[in-house]
């Protein structure tokens, strides 16, 4: 593969590609490779002033970001996995991929799904409703092992067209090559808190009480109730600066950020893989079962109540597999994760597949046990009841597809919610039989208290009149 471009022969060969186009509305897509950048701290340059960003950050393995929209589908409703598949097939219809350039960098459909499949209504605003928001970006930014590539989508109807977005790219990777290789380094930035609210825990103990009731009633075998933790800043936030610190302080995670406006935002570190697919190979993380880092998770792995918890998650992902013909593998037993201070218990789980698309197995599997409860359609009813919030995309699948049909989604905790200068954290625990309402409430406090950690807020002020 030639790695330096030449601009007329890209134009030649994309007006020649363009020129046999089978659809009108074609989507051409080019890359070209570019000095070796970060994409976190590109992505202001490469998105400009499109407001939408995201960010896919598993570095020093795959890093990605992209930004503005070429294509996009934003609704609600009970089959948006099906019509979001059809999006992105439909899309991969129509692209046109003009340069040969390594699979890592092939262009992705972005998707975030809300955990419900509707919005609780007295909680959307006007550009806060929908359960499915999925994205052709029209900008894309690919690093894996000391290689970085961009790329453009572009609907191309003429062949003006397609010469504007050859020399769009152009100049974009001029500006990237030539800018020296700024990496966001925010080690000493505190992110300054005037006022944090400890209100979420009389609700929240409320509401572990009522879960463990329904626990040792036998009406649920596991409940995972989720609180949040309002946080209101001396400025508004630059998500990036946040997520530059996490890169740093959660290594053991992948670190997401969609941005839908410059107020409006949502980020995470999470370290539970729902799907990935790469080829026929399918992974799975069962994540379920926390401790404080401490005893090295000797207590953890010890604790019946913790594998209980975490068994009913292994065992309702690998049913739901089998059920879509899918014959997982497993060890019977869990090893330690470890997530900065936090422990957890985790199983991988592998598959051979074959043609399953993406998002019929993200269907499939969302909500986990791990994120939910069971009986599934039960506990989510009690979740509506018992969490007086909607949780939006709080514990909800985020991700993308590529051309080839490979696709990880991860599901979206250690996670927050920006808009201006207010943040919002959630964080949930699991309920199972054995669960107390202290036991609880300390793991909930200890997930909120590592991330306010991790992302240097601190607080000036204390109130609790949030
Ligand atoms: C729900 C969360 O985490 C989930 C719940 C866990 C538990 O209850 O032990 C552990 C990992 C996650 O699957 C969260 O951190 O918000």
């Amino acid at each position: 593969m030639n790695l330096e471009p030449v601009f007329s022969e890209l134009l030649v060969s994309s007006l020649q590609k363009w020129s046999e186009r089978k659809v009108d509305e074609c989507i051409l897509s080019i890359s070209v490779p570019v000095s070796q950048t970060d994409p976190l701290a590109t992505l202001p340059l490469i998105a400009e002033k499109h407001q939408f960003r995201f960010l896919w950050d598993l570095s020093p393995r795959l890093c990605l970001s992209a930004g503005g929209h070429c294509q996009s589908l934003d609704l609600s409703g009970p089959k948006r996995f099906e019509n979001a598949q059809r999006f992105s097939d439909e899309i991969f219809t129509r692209l046109i991929d003009i340069s040969p350039s390594p699979v890592f960098s092939a262009s992705r459909v972005l998707f975030s799904f809300s955990f419900f499949d509707q919005i609780k209504s007295n909680e959307q605003s006007i550009d806060d409703k929908f359960s499915l928001q999925a994205v052709l970006p029209k900008w894309q930014l690919t690093a894996k092992d000391g290689l970085t590539w961009l790329r453009l989508n572009s609907v191309a109807q003429n062949p003006s067209d397609v010469r504007e977005a050859i020399e769009r790219l152009w100049s974009t990777r001029e500006k990237i090559n030539k800018s020296p290789v700024r990496i966001v380094n925010d080690e000493n930035e505190n992110f300054l808190v005037d006022n944090f609210s400890d209100d979420w825990q009389s609700q929240y103990r409320d509401a572990l009480t009522k879960g463990i009731e329904l626990i040792n009633s036998g009406d649920l075998d596991k409940l995972v109730l989720a609180t949040r933790q309002r946080l209101l800043l001396r400025k508004p936030l630059d998500p990036l600066h946040l997520l530059a610190r996490l890169r740093v302080q959660q290594t053991n995670s992948c670190r997401f950020l969609w941005q839908k406006n410059h107020d409006e935002s949502f980020f995470g570190a999470s370290p539970e893989r729902l799907i990935s697919l790469n080829q026929n190979q399918l992974l799975i993380d069962a994540l379920a079962g926390t401790a404080k880092k401490g005893d090295d998770g000797r207590e953890l792995l010890a604790s019946s109540k913790d594998l209980r918890e975490h068994h009913f998650v292994v065992n309702s992902i690998v049913e739901q597999l089998f059920r879509r013909g899918i014959k997982a593998s497993y060890s019977s037993q869990p090893k330690l994760m470890t997530q900065d201070h936090l422990i957890h218990l985790h199983t991988l789980i592998q598959a051979s597949v074959e043609e399953k698309s993406p998002l019929d197995l993200v269907e499939a599997l969302h909500p986990t046990p791990a994120v939910a409860g069971l009986p599934l359609s039960k506990s989510l009813s009690w979740l509506r009841a018992l969490e007086p919030f909607d949780r939006k995309t709080y514990a909800s699948p985020i991700g993308w597809i590529d051309k080839n049909q490979n696709s990880e989604f991860r599901v979206a905790i250690r996670y927050g919610q920006v808009r201006a200068n207010e943040l919002k954290l959630f964080a949930g625990a699991g309920l199972v039989k054995g669960s107390t309402v202290e036991g609880e409430m300390q793991e909930v406090a200890l997930k909120f208290e590592v991330l306010r950690n991790q992302l240097n807020l601190d607080r000036v002020n204390c109130s609790n009149d949030l």
